[in-house]
């Protein structure tokens, strides 16, 4: 049904810019997908393949693919790359353990030709969970600062509440908004 879809959006409109949600298993991709297109959270259990979903902002059309993110799923990422546009990752943040895998699946990616032009989003989702990794941490831990090659932009959020995704859409839209 999503591919069908998908294909069907391509025939008929030509704005759409395309999205991928990557990050770890468990980070709360899916969550933040279905709150974006349904403003609910959804029960999830874990991504084999990916879902996607339109969502529409002020008249801009996005087509997010939400990746499954567990290791064996992982060395598949680059079958989605081709013409995406922002690159979301999502990060738990109360995954101090594994931040430094995120940090190499990241740099893995930016690496690769077909994300050369991506803008990248990363949220710090599980924002509400008490001592867990804030921003600036998550930042350092990811080196965002010695990003050059790409725009990238770090949202704290919660997808549970739904709090700071609206933040890192519009930052999206602001970016296409200076291209
Ligand atoms: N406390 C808290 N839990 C969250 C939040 N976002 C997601 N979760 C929970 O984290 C678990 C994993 O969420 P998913 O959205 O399925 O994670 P995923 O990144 O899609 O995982 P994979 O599909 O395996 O890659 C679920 O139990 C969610 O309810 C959040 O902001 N706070
Ligand atoms: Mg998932």
């Amino acid at each position: 049904m999503g591919i069908i879809f998908t294909k069907l959006w391509r025939l008929f409109n030509h704005q759409e810019h395309k999205v991928i949600i990557v990050g770890l298993d468990n980070a709360g991709k899916t969550t933040i997908l279905y709150q974006f297109s349904m403003n609910e959270v959804v029960h999830t259990s874990p991504t084999i393949g990916s879902n996607v979903e339109e969502i529409v902002v002020n008249n801009t059309h996005f087509l997010m693919w939400d990746i499954g993110g567990q290791e064996s799923l992982r060395s598949s990422w680059n079958t989605y790359y081709t013409n995406t546009e922002f690159v979301i990752v999502v990060v738990d943040s109360t995954d101090r353990e594994r931040i430094s895998v995120t940090r190499e699946e990241l740099y893995r990616m930016l690496a690769h030709e077909d994300l050369r032009k991506a803008g990248l989003l990363v949220f710090a989702n599980k924002q509400d969970v008490k001592g867990c990794m804030t921003v600036a941490e998550i930042s350092q831990s990811l080196q965002l600062t010695s990003v050059k090659d790409h725009q990238w932009h770090i949202q704290a959020c919660c997808a549970l509440t739904g709090e700071g995704l609206c933040q890192g859409l519009e930052w999206m839209m602001s970016r296409l908004r200076v291209r």
